[in-house]
C-alpha cells in the first residue's frame, strides 16, 4: 500500500489532490463506502458520472486499482476498497508534507452508487458560507472542522469555470492575481481543461500557505476567500495562518473523523472483487 501510494505520486504528483478530493467526494455522499468508485452501467448511472466528480482526475482512481490489484495477489477478498481509498488519501497527505494521522479499517464498500443521490450533498464554490457550514454541519463538521479541511486547498488545482465568469472578476481578488487568472484562463470556454492552482505560493507542498493567501485576496474559489471574509470562519482561518502545527492537528483530526464518516460494516456492505464494479 505504502509503496503503491509512494510511487504513483512521484510519477504522477498530481496524485495526492486527485486523491484528496475523491475520498471527501466519496465520503460525503453515503459515507466513506467507495460508493465514488463504481462505474455506470446501461442500468445505472453512479456517482462518478453526477456532473460535480466528472472533474475528478483519473489519478486518485488510479492509484486505488494499482494498490487493490497488489492486495488481491497478497490476500484475496480481505481489504475493501474503501479502506484503500481512505488509507490512499492519508499516506499522500503525508507524503506531500502534511500530518499523519491514524484510520481506522474495516470499512465494507457499497451496494449502490448513484448519480441522483450527490446533487446537494457536495459543496459547490458558488455556495453561500451559511449553505458550506449547513452541509457539514448536517454531517456533524463544526465551523471550525470546515475550516480545518478546506486547508486541503493547500494543494492541487481548480478549472477555470470554477472561479470565472465571462470577463470580470471579483473585486475581492488582489487586482495583479485577478490579471493573472484573466490571463492563464483566458480562452477557458474554449478550453475547458483550463486550470490554476488552488495555492499560488505553493502548490503541491501541504502546508499553511492556502489559509496566509486569503487576507492577501490570493484565495482562488470564492469560498476560499469567503472563509476570511465571514467572521465566524476568519477566526479560524487566522489561526492557521499563525501556527501550522494548529493547522495540521485541526485538519488530522477532521480527516480522522471524516474516514470515519458514515462508514458500513458487517452486511451492510461488501468487499468488492473490482473497485468500480459491485460484486454482483
Ligand atoms: C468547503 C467547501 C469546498 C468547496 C466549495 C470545494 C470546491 C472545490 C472545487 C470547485 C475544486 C476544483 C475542482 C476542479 O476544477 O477540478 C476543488 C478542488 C479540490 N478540493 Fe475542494 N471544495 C471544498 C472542500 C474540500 C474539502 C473538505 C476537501 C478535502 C478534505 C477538498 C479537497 C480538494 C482538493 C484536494 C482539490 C484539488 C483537486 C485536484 O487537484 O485534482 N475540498 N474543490
Ligand atoms: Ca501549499
Amino acid at each position: 500500500m505504502q509503496e503503491t501510494t509512494t510511487n504513483k505520486q512521484i510519477t504522477s504528483p498530481t496524485t495526492a489532490a486527485a486523491t484528496l478530493r475523491l475520498f471527501f467526494h466519496d465520503c460525503f455522499v453515503g459515507g466513506c463506502d467507495a460508493s465514488v468508485l463504481v462505474s455506470s452501467t446501461p442500468f445505472n448511472k453512479a456517482e462518478r458520472d453526477a456532473e460535480i466528480n466528472l472533474s475528478l482526475p483519473g489519478d486518485g482512481f488510479d492509484v486505488v486499482v494499482r494498490a487493490k490489484t497488489a492486495l488481491e495477489l497478497a490476500c484475496p477478498g480481505v481489504v475493501s476498497c474503501s479502506d484503500i481509498l481512505a488509507v490512499a488519501a492519508r499516506n499522500l497527505v503525508v507524503q506531500t508534507g502534511g500530518p499523519f494521522y491514524p484510520v481506522n479499517l474495516g470499512r465494507k464498500d457499497s451496494f449502490i452508487s448513484k448519480a441522483s443521490l450527490v446533487e446537494g450533498n457536495l459543496p459547490r464554490p458558488t455556495m453561500t458560507m451559511d449553505q458550506i457550514i449547513n452541509i457539514f454541519g448536517s454531517r456533524g463538521f463544526s465551523v471550525q472542522e470546515m475550516v480545518a479541511l478546506s486547508g486541503a486547498h493547500t494543494i492541487g488545482f481548480s478549472h477555470c469555470k470554477e472561479f470565472s465568469k465571462t470577463s470580470q472578476y471579483d473585486p475581492s481578488y488582489n487586482p495583479r492575481f485577478a490579471r493573472a487568472l484573466r490571463n492563464a484562463c483566458n480562452n477557458f470556454q474554449k478550453d475547458p481543461t483550463l486550470s490554476v492552482f488552488n495555492d499560488v505560493m505553493s502548490p503541491n507542498k501541504f502546508d499553511n500557505k492556502y489559509y496566509q493567501n486569503l487576507p492577501k485576496g490570493l484565495g482562488l474559489l470564492s469560498s476560499d476567500r469567503g472563509l476570511f471574509s465571514d467572521p465566524r470562519t476568519r477566526i479560524h482561518v487566522e489561526e492557521y495562518i499563525r501556527d501550522q502545527d494548529a493547522f495540521f492537528k485541526a485538519f488530522a483530526s477532521a480527516m480522522q473523523k471524516l474516514s470515519d464518516h458514515g462508514v458500513k460494516i458487517g452486511r451492510r456492505g461488501e468487499i468488492r472483487h473490482r473497485c468500480d464494479s459491485f460484486n454482483n
